[in-house]
């Protein structure tokens, strides 16, 4: 596989991650189709060269073609999808029609299907079982994207020249893509993160102190590398960018939507009141507790998890939730030991 053969990104999402994505594509040299559902975005990004809902006081010089027609973004080399979790099994069977076989599309959310546990690269082989699965993950704000600041990602498919070739598609001065084949290592990464950063977002808003947002982290990535292990994922992939980094990225930050909803839980508001505003997207709402039965069904524990899940569910209060994860009985830190 040759750069050239990615030479043309399809953009499947005008969301913040779609578009700095798409802008990013476009600084790499790359031509680019950006999709969007809504005929009022893409007229923006064509003729005021912004998406001001999604990503204000931005304006760009780089080349993007916006388009409502699906077809048109999914005829490029090598499509990214980058629009919320929950949508990438309709949104793949949409695409199906347009794919050409063994092209490569790179899944940019990050979650878990919610019903079925299945990770977004199973969802996509069910439903367009001709083409390539490939994963972009890792700590990358879009606005950091978007206004060119310096970022790493990790970039993985199975086949390791697909990884090779898409991480030099995409590559530019600001945006650092690592090549990786595991693919499940990569995706349990970004969809546990998302959870963990509203525990620690609820930690912050509770005011329990810099200790407990340190400790919830440390103990964040045990669950998230107990459950990536149960699935195959290797080591270094949990410690690397889709892993411990996104996690410190995201659980460290309120510019991370995840922790920013959390942070507002633990101020007081009530889950079901913030996931009903749907202000912002937050993944974790939406695959905490399927990743809690995921954990289950692999007979890994994931009490963090299993707390912001029962939070959510309006089974226990924030402060419930603390008592029963302190009373927890003793143990070993590593299970090695
Ligand atoms: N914003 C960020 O900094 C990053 C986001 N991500 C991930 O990327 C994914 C998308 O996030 P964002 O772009 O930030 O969200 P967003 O909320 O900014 O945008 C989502 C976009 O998807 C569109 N959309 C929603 N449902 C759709 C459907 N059924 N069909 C077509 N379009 C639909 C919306 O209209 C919107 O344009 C999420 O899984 C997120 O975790 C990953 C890395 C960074
Ligand atoms: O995934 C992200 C950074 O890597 C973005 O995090 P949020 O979705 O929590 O804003």
């Amino acid at each position: 596989m040759t750069m050239a053969d990615y030479d043309s990104i399809g953009v499947i999402g005008g969301g913040a991650w779609g578009t700095a994505l798409a802008l990013s594509a476009a600084r790499a040299g790359r031509r680019v189709t950006l999709w969007a559902r809504d005929t009022a975005l893409v007229a923006e990004l064509r003729t005021r060269q912004s998406n001001s809902a999604y990503l204000p006081g931005i304006t760009f010089d780089e080349r993007l073609e916006a388009t409502t027609d699906l077809a048109a973004a999914a005829a490029a080399s090598a499509l990214l999808l980058v629009t919320p979790a929950q949508t990438t099994r309709s949104l793949a069977a949409s695409l199906r029609p347009h794919l050409r076989p063994g092209r490569p599309v790179v899944l940019c959310a990050k979650g878990i299907e919610r019903g079925t546990g299945h990770l977004l690269s199973e969802i996509l082989a069910e439903e367009v079982p001709e083409a390539q699965a490939a994963v972009l993950s890792g700590p990358s704000f879009a606005m950091d994207v978007a206004r060119g600041l310096p970022t790493a990602v990790t970039v993985a498919a199975r086949d390791g020249a697909v990884a090779d070739g898409l991480a030099r598609a995409l590559a530019s001065a600001s945006f650092r893509p690592y090549a990786s084949t595991d693919l499940v290592g990569v995706q349990i990464g970004g969809a546990l993160k998302n959870v963990l950063a509203i525990a620690c977002g609820a930690v912050v808003g509770r005011k329990l102190g810099a200790s407990a947002q340190a400790a919830l982290t440390a103990r964040g990535f045990a669950e998230l590398t107990r459950l990536g292990t149960a699935l195959g994922a290797r080591p270094e992939t949990l410690t690397g960018l889709s892993g411990l980094g996104d996690l410190v990225l995201t659980c460290s930050s309120a510019q991370s939507r995840n922790f920013a909803f959390g942070l507002k839980l633990g101020e007081g508001r009530s889950p079901g009141d913030l996931i009903a505003s749907g202000e912002k997207l937050a993944e974790g709402a939406h695959s905490a507790r399927i990743a809690v039965e995921l954990g289950r069904r692999h007979k890994v524990m994931l009490p963090l998890c299993e707390a912001v899940a029962g939070v959510l569910d309006g089974q226990m209060t924030i402060d419930e939730a603390l008592t029963a994860l302190m009373s927890r009985p003793l143990r070993r830190e590593a299970s090695s030991d």
